[in-house]
């Protein structure tokens, strides 16, 4: 669909290819700059008998699959935690504040989730001790199990029912909290009020609640009046929950509510407050040296200190006592896909039971184009494919898509920042697909990254700290040409963005390979021109002996930039960034399944072709390599199922926002890399981000069909394509 490029440089002259064709613009200096077709798709390429003269003896040869052992299938029940400050929720639900605040995290990784809880938890006037009578009403920790829809969750077995129990982890202390806040009783969870789905109101008292009773979290009693309401929304689930408090405060000694102060007994107030007692402590005084306070006064030094190291315990569960409490979490799909070094891949048939799995247990994914790829068989490209010993993560490869979108999160929590969708003005949500960080890999493409095969010149193991900081580049940064592509500040800097920007516009004779490998030229009519070389960023990776916080790796990194989903109106969903982005910036990767131009085209002739938007692109940068690709081998990444917010960004003809450019991280294989995309000029908050797909618009032997261009540029090569846009047809 997107991405090859081809020209005569001996005539310079136009001439259509058969998949490409490159336009030349008459910009308004009268400079002629060309613009090359990128978005692409296989055409007759694919339908071609493959070239036998292929040497996957090269260095560069892809290793066959053989042998891909290990794997079981695990239901991977993984819980989300939603931080929210009740009051915001309450008066503004989707408030960009809510939504920062807002972060779904693993059980397993509640360690790595403590550290990340802001300050703002510090208690103000507490007493450590009788901490379950001071209960904060604004911020509250509660863990639900995610499921696939509401139905399916009243679906669930009875074991998996109590393993459903919502789990409050902690309680976080207010300053506005104090006064007016008791022990909570119960939390009432109505699913979906709102939809067709909607199911009773399910209450979980003090007996189905599991609290945990340490410092900040609050045990039950009995269920009294309820003083707080909030509503979340958790996977597309909306959750009201109803916070009730204890009344019953007398029956509770711990509990009592001093009738003057609203303070539970037991609770201190602090130094320059109101000069109640409480119980036997002795309040400071306004204005008093807190160094001469006793340290029954909580402004006391004494006192401030041993809060402060009380919180420093744990606030959470540990992973055991959670694992025991929800039933046995699994590590979720991204992270338990990088964090395991010695995985081995994950064996075919074993992926391919899950997805049958996932076809027969999903109700909604037998419609659609996504609901016709029945038993495809994929896998994550991460370490999970490297060969070593080991296991795949638990239940990756089985775990069930969720095709709903959370409006709040659209990756679930796998990215970093949260991708937030806004659906103003839109009449549906998009279409359902399987966020996934990462790419994976649909049967026959051959991927496998062997960490045996990365040598001593495709890392930089004698490297320590951060590579940036060397005099000389890196053997990573050499095969970058010779340099890093990085500053010190993580952008793209302005000489590369520069370079790649001239490359793609005025595509110069140097920036073409010779013809006679081109899969296109192979099997079409006319011969090939050449490609566009592109420029390959190299960053050191997990075999280099530099750290992971090294300058040179950006893109492993994920997403850091805000984005949001929204609805353009013609174009249907675009990205924007919700704040400025410098040029250079790196937004995201475009992921999605790894196949091949054959499985593509098979693709694109069957269950893409009355698809309303496509999702394809080709891996296409190693064209001008020596050896040939066929098109068995030649990539493609197909974001229609399988994909990231990348998948959302739509093309514009001219002066784009975005510049593509190839990364290889694992290895230094020009074969699959990753496609990322930085910003190729500033961009401002809310600016819909763009690329040029390069696609040809004119391209009649295609099986997709090009859209009709709106992208409103005065050099638009599609926007009066007549019957050749599939709007039309
Ligand atoms: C990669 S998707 C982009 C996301 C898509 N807009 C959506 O709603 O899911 C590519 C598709 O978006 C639409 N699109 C992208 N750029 C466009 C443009 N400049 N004008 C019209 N449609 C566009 C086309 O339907 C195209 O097949």
């Amino acid at each position: 669909m997107f991405n090859a490029q081809c020209q005569d440089p001996q005539s310079g002259g136009l001439r259509r290819l058969i998949k490409q064709s490159v336009r030349q613009v008459i910009v308004e200096n009268k400079q002629t700059q060309t613009e090359a077709d990128c978005f692409q798709v296989i055409t007759k390429a694919d339908r071609a008998q493959p070239t036998p003269t292929a040497n996957l003896n090269t260095p560069n040869a892809v290793p066959k699959k053989s042998g891909l052992t290990g794997g079981t299938l695990e239901k991977p029940r993984s819980s989300r935690i939603l931080r929210f400050d009740a009051s915001k929720i309450k008066l503004e639900p989707q408030s960009p504040v809510l939504h920062r605040s807002t972060k779904m995290v693993d059980r397993d990784n509640l360690e790595e989730y403590r550290s990340m809880i802001p300050v703002t938890s510090e208690p103000q006037c507490l007493n450590p001790e009788p901490l379950q009578s001071v209960v904060p009403t604004s911020n509250l920790l509660l863990a639900l199990p995610a499921f696939q829809t509401p139905v399916e969750r009243f679906k669930q077995s009875k074991t998996e029912e109590m393993e459903s129990k919502p789990l409050i982890l902690a309680l976080l202390p207010t300053q506005s909290g104090v006064e007016d806040s008791q022990p909570i009783e119960r939390v009432r969870l109505k699913e979906n009020p709102e939809t067709q789905h909607a199911e009773p109101v399910r209450s979980y008292d003090s007996s189905s609640l599991e609290l945990k009773d340490e410092h900040n979290v609050v045990p039950l009693n009995e269920t009294t009046q309820v003083l707080e309401t909030a509503t979340l929304t958790n996977s597309m689930v909306k959750v009201e929950v109803e916070l009730n408090f204890s009344s019953k405060a007398a029956d509770n000694p711990t509990n009592v509510l001093s009738a003057k102060n609203g303070l539970p007994q037991g609770a201190r107030r602090a130094c320059g407050q109101s000069s109640t007692e409480i119980g036997r402590d002795t309040p400071h005084r306004g204005g008093r040296d807190v160094r001469n306070c006793s340290k029954t006064c909580e402004k006391s030094e004494a006192k401030v200190a041993e809060v402060k190291q009380h919180n420093r315990r744990p606030t959470f569960m540990k992973n055991e006592a959670i694992r025991k409490a929800g039933g046995g979490a699994k590590k979720n799909y991204g992270s338990a896909a990088m964090s395991n070094l010695k995985a081995k891949p994950v064996e075919l048939s074993h992926l391919a039971v899950a997805e049958e799995q996932r076809v027969k247990s999903s109700g909604s994914s037998g419609s659609g184009v996504c609901g016709s790829d029945k038993g495809r068989k994929r896998m994550l490209i991460s370490k999970d494919l490297l060969e070593l010993d080991g296991h795949p993560p638990n239940g990756a490869a089985a775990r069930k898509p969720d095709h709903r979108h959370d409006r709040y999160d659209i990756s679930r929590g796998k990215e970093r920042v949260p991708i937030s969708l806004s659906a103003l003005g839109a009449e549906d949500l998009p279409e359902e697909f399987f966020y996934t960080k990462s790419s994976v890999v649909f049967q026959s493409a051959h991927v496998g990254i062997s960490m045996a095969r990365i040598g001593e010149d495709d890392r930089c193991s004698g490297c320590v700290g951060n590579c940036l900081d060397k005099l000389t580049p890196c053997e990573c940064a050499r095969l970058t040409d010779g340099e890093f592509a990085y500053t010190v500040e993580g952008l793209l800097y302005p000489h590369f963005l520069k370079q790649e920007l001239d490359r793609k516009r005025n595509l110069s004779f140097l920036s073409f390979c010779l013809p006679g490998t081109c899969p296109v030229e192979r099997t079409g009519d006319e011969p090939c021109k050449g490609h566009t070389q592109r420029r390959f960023i190299k960053e050191c990776w997990e075999k280099c002996g530099c750290k992971q916080l090294c300058g040179n790796r950006i893109v492993q990194r994920g997403i850091t930039a805000r984005l949001q989903v929204f609805w353009t109106g013609g174009k249907g969903w675009g990205v924007r960034a919700l704040d400025y982005l410098p040029a250079g910036t790196f937004v995201c990767e475009y992921v999605g399944e790894i196949l091949t131009n054959t499985e593509m085209w098979f693709r694109n002739n069957e269950s893409h072709r009355s698809a309303k938007h496509h999702f394809s692109l080709n891996l296409d940068a190693d064209w001008c390599s020596e050896r040939y690709l066929k098109d068995e081998e030649a990539l493609c990444l197909d974001g229609t199922c399988y994909g990231n917010v990348a998948r959302f960004i739509n093309h514009g003809c001219f002066d784009t926002n975005l510049l593509e450019v190839p990364v290889e991280i694992e290895s230094p294989d020009h074969h699959y890399y990753h496609l990322a995309f930085f910003t190729s000029k500033d961009v401002a908050a809310n600016e819909e981000l763009i690329w040029d797909y390069g696609l040809d618009f004119n391209d009649k032997d295609h099986p997709l069909r090009a859209f009709e261009c709106l992208c409103g540029s005065d050099f638009c090569r599609g926007k009066s394509l007549g019957g050749n846009s599939w709007h039309k047809s």
